[in-house]
């Protein structure tokens, strides 16, 4: 075995991939070839999840039978609804919830005798669940404010009917806009810790309700997509301190504390996506509050500039700017990692199909440090 040590995977190649790369130096992001800022900007989440799970960008003949069949499957069982209220009564977290909720989606599963090997069936069992995860997810955050679920809208697309399911009201044009680009900006980026995790359990051939599960565990990490809800901790942190806010981070940077949003294992510069989310927070300030943007900005310019953490290759990730949109849009703090992982299962399920498709179990090694010819002692002599 070579003795090649790559601690943290970084720079391994374990396998290729046609859905979306990084180029980590000229800040660049592209699916299937389109680049970030030209899906951001002119297609919908549903027309970028299509492009995932099929190859190409739909035709209107195929988005509206596909967004058809997104909207049929929006529903989730009473069982998941009452475990959710369940759950909003007892303060779990509301990703912890949706762990459950996708866990349990399975034992629904109107397909589930299929041959588990069977791609087709896996695609449109993760059709269900990206339907239903908003669902699951707005009915949470219904019971733990003491409401009842909203039922799903009849003629609104994902994101929108998401932000309606949440609050009970139609979202104006600016907030869906605004969510379905942050849908985009989410939803597939390479073999990121939580897409490698549902591939490494993809590649066992369990089934992509595990794969999904196991998506969201690992995205809730703070060093993961736990960091966008730590972002706007932070800044709240900031706003409540005595303290400016560059003084603010100059005295956090200084007892050695990570901001959160800042750095990335791939980029060196800063996240393509962090640029159209700041553009998005900049206009949702005009229209109000601008107190989080104008923060935002400040930290980003100081850090970069004054502590030379462009120099570093230390530079906004996504995550920086996505809270204070999410802020803006009145979504609650602890529902912005599970929105990451509402987006990402796309990511997780393309990926899983791809590698599934000619599919090798993951299975790598650790290079053992422990003590070896140890004299074995029967426990009563121990
Ligand atoms: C959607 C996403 O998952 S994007 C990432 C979200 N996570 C965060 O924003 C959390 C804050 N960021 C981090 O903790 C890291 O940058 C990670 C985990 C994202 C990437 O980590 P790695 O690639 O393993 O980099 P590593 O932790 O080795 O750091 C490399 C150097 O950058 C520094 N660094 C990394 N992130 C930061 C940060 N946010 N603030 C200050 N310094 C940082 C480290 O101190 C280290 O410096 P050193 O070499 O002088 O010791
Ligand atoms: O790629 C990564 O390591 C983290 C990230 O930005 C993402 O998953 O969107």
């Amino acid at each position: 075995m070579s003795d090649d040590l790559k601690k943290g995977l970084e720079g391994v190649l374990v396998a290729e991939s046609e859905l979306s790369s990084i180029d980590g130096d000229a800040g660049r992001l592209i699916y299937r070839g389109y680049t970030i800022e030209d899906l951001a900007r002119g297609a919908s989440y549903e027309e970028v999840l299509y492009l995932l799970w099929n190859g190409h960008l739909p035709t209107e003949d195929e988005l509206e039978p596909f967004t058809d069949a997104l909207m049929d499957e929006r529903e989730v069982d009473d069982d998941v609804l009452a475990t959710m209220e369940k759950l909003a009564d007892a303060d779990e977290q509301p990703m912890a919830a949706l762990r459950t909720a996708v866990s349990m989606f399975s034992a629904y599963e109107p397909e589930d005798d299929a041959d588990p090997e069977d791609l087709e069936v896996t695609l449109r069992k993760g059709r269900r669940i990206t339907a239903k995860i908003p669902t699951a997810l707005a009915a949470f955050e219904r019971y733990r404010l003491g409401e009842e679920p909203v039922d799903p809208h009849p003629n609104l697309g994902l994101a929108a009917n998401f932000l309606y399911m949440l609050t009970g009201e139609e979202p104006d044009e600016i907030a869906a806009e605004t969510f379905d680009q942050a849908l985009i900006l989410h939803a597939d980026h390479g073999l990121n810790a939580s897409t490698f995790t549902s591939m490494v359990i993809g590649s066992t051939m369990a089934d992509i309700y595990s794969a999904v599960t196991g998506g969201i565990s690992a995205l809730s990490g703070p060093l993961h997509g736990g960091a966008n809800q730590d972002v706007m901790e932070v800044l709240i942190e900031i706003d409540e301190s005595d303290l400016d806010h560059r003084a603010w981070v100059e005295q956090a940077t200084e007892e050695g504390r990570r901001i959160p949003g800042f750095g990335h294992r791939v980029y060196n510069v800063k996240d393509p996506r962090a640029k159209i989310l700041q553009e998005r927070s900049k206009e949702l300030a005009e229209n109000g509050e601008d107190k989080w943007y104008n923060y935002t900005t400040t930290i980003e310019q100081f850090l970069s500039e004054e502590k030379g953490l462009t120099e570093k290759g230390i530079a906004p990730n996504v995550d920086f700017y996505s809270g204070s949109v999410y802020y803006q849009l009145g979504i609650p703090i602890d529902m912005y990692t599970p929105i990451f992982a509402m987006s990402r299962a796309g990511g997780w399920i393309a990926h899983v199909l791809e590698y599934q498709n000619s599919n090798r179990l993951i299975r790598p090694r650790a290079r053992y440090t422990g003590p070896q010819d140890q004299a074995f002692v029967p426990l009563e002599e121990r």
